[in-house]
């Protein structure tokens, strides 16, 4: 449904959302969904609720959605988020059309805690048809394990900065090269696909700013050793519009368009704008994470992904088709922010409905 207009400032002036003071789980899904149906929901909302119907042009039709709310988004969660909650979570998120679902890491639990029960994670997760479930794997030894519990899909993670490289992963970029190379050619045997992310692409939290010719070398090499996909990681938020562009300028001239995606934290407020500059030069993959939780342990002040809700909303009305339902998102994104006692990150859910909101 997409209320034209004249319908949305009627509403706006006669139909403010009535009885929704907050939405938690009592209020539930329905009464909003019925809310929107009645267009009692905030006008503002319908802007975004579904796709506009003509794209906005020189964009691409489609963008995939690659949520890393279960991995990146709890990652960095102090309090360990029990083993159910991470399933009832990734469940949720597959049932709202996203294409990609990054479920867990396969890293040593003294390194990240929180990400100890992959295992349990992998096995307990129900599998949607037509929805990948990709894992971190560091080195051969996460790979093996990944598999053993039935991962179907991998992602290697390196860095353009050495000295994030060796806090994060405890090695040189060369020397990570060579681990991501073992697990690409046992990937390659069992027919596992295999995607990469470069870290620190806009900047590095111990070396500041990172060159564009840096990122595209890293991206190369990834690209070359069977990376499907090499998704471009602002680890820190920094970047803004102008760096971003600079570093895809270089990057493309290095590895194909439709292999590229961008993974923005918006520590500094400009994830969506980053995102939309990458759009507006052709990169069709977006990761992004539930409320907007996240940040890596390594990246000392790195903060959440940006929110896979106001991704949705944004692209909705540029026309762009994510195949995602925006409402079923932030259903997801209240469950786990009410589980974490947190406050959303996501801009369109805290205005949508005052969604009960706790510092
Ligand atoms: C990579 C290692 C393991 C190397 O750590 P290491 O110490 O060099 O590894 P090692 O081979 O010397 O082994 C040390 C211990 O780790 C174990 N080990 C070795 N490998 C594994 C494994 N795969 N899974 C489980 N355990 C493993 C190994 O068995 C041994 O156990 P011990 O003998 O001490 O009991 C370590 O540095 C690590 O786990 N780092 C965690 C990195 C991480 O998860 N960071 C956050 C994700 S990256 C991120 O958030 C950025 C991203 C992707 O989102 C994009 C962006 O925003 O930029």
């Amino acid at each position: 449904m997409v209320v034209e207009g004249a319908a949305v400032s009627q509403v706006a002036s006669t139909n403010p959302i009535k009885g929704l003071k907050y939405w938690n789980e009592d209020t539930g899904l329905d009464s909003v969904f019925s809310a929107v149906q009645k267009a009692e929901c905030l006008p503002e909302l319908l802007m975004g609720l579904h796709v506009y119907e003509s794209k906005t042009s020189g964009l691409p039709e489609y963008v995939k959605i690659v949520e890393v709310g279960p991995r990146d988004g709890l990652q960095n969660e102090e309090v360990i988020v029990p083993t159910d909650i991470k399933i009832e979570l990734i469940n949720r998120l597959s049932k709202t059309g996203l294409p990609a679902i990054e479920v867990t890491s396969f890293v040593s639990s003294k390194w990240v805690p929180q990400m100890a029960d992959h295992k349990e994670v992998m096995r307990g997760i129900e599998r949607h048809p037509g929805v990948q479930y990709p894992v971190l794997t560091p080195n051969l030894q996460g790979f093996n394990s990944a598999i053993a519990a039935g991962a179907t899909e991998v992602s290697v993670f390196g860095a353009a900065s050495d000295s994030f490289s060796r806090v994060n992963i405890n090695c040189s970029i060369e020397k990570s090269i060579d681990k991501f190379e073992e697990v690409a050619k046992a990937a390659r045997n069992m027919n596992i696909p295999v995607r990469g992310y470069v870290s620190c692409a806009l900047g590095c939290p111990y070396e500041g700013n990172i060159t564009p010719a840096k990122v595209a070398e890293v991206s190369k090499r990834l690209y070359n050793l069977g990376c499907y996909e090499v998704s471009l990681g602002d680890t820190i938020g920094v970047g803004t519009p102008g760096s971003m562009k600079r570093m895809l300028e270089a990057v493309m001239k290095e590895i194909p368009l439709n292999a590229l995606a961008v993974h923005c934290h918006d520590t500094y407020g400009q994830a969506l704008a980053n995102i939309l500059t990458a759009i507006q030069m052709g990169v069709a993959v977006v990761d992004s994470s539930v409320a907007g939780l996240g940040g890596c342990p390594y990246a000392r002040g790195a903060t959440g992904n940006v929110a896979t809700e106001d991704v949705i909303y944004m692209l909705n009305g540029l026309g762009i088709s994510t195949g995602v339902n925006l409402y079923t998102v932030m259903e997801a994104g209240n469950f786990i922010c009410t589980a974490l006692n947190k406050k959303t990150n996501s801009k369109v859910a805290q205005a949508s409905f005052n969604i009960r909101t706790v510092n």
